[in-house]
């Protein structure tokens, strides 16, 4: 039987400016071309997942067929405006499940990731760890999330869609 090759999705990073871009994992990936980055929102590939934390759907082994994973890239203070402004885009907004962090910022608190956490964790759970693995290597703390997650981690990428995703995460919270 044929192997199947994992497919790369591609990663885009929306900015809006708002971090110190010397800690900004966002930028660090552009820099070592893992995502592509802008800071207009028409540049958002259509149809996208869009990673927000607020979204009603989580994300699933059944988002799989998607090619595109976008990230909003700004500060935790102003999450909670900027997200609704995306909805008219009609992009698939999903957020991820119960995982805890462990860049230095905020290591050890559940939900509140970086985004090549975001990144890392939705690549896993659609099935392409070496993707996952690869954009976090650039980070020395980043094995530790794959690490400190890789139980749920497991468990999410053979969930079969939103709803048994979140029977999952009440497992561990
Ligand atoms: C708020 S920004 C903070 C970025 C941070 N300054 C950095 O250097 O990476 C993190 C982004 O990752 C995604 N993200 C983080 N945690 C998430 C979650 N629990 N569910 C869905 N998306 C999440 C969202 O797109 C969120 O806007």
């Amino acid at each position: 039987m044929k192997k199947q090759i994992d497919k790369d999705y591609h990663l885009h990073i929306f900015h809006a400016k708002q971090c110190d871009p010397k800690k900004c994992t966002g930028k660090k990936m552009a820099r070592f071309d893992l995502a592509r980055i802008f800071d207009k929102v028409q540049k958002i590939p259509r149809g996208s997942i869009l990673l927000d934390p607020m979204a009603k759907q989580a994300l699933s082994p059944a988002d799989k067929n998607e090619q595109n994973i976008t990230v909003l890239d700004c500060s935790w203070e102003t999450v909670e405006e900027v997200f609704p402004h995306l909805m008219r885009l009609h992009l698939q907004h999903r957020a991820l499940p119960y995982l805890v962090a462990t860049n230095p910022v905020n290591f050890g608190r559940p939900f509140k990731l970086t985004s090549v956490e975001a990144f890392a964790a939705a690549l896993y759970i659609l099935g392409n760890k070496k993707q996952a693995e690869r954009i976090l290597s650039k980070f020395n703390w980043g094995h530790v999330f794959l690490d400190m997650n890789k139980e749920p981690l497991e468990d999410y990428s053979k969930a079969k869609d939103s709803n048994e995703i979140i029977k999952i995460q009440s497992e561990y919270m």
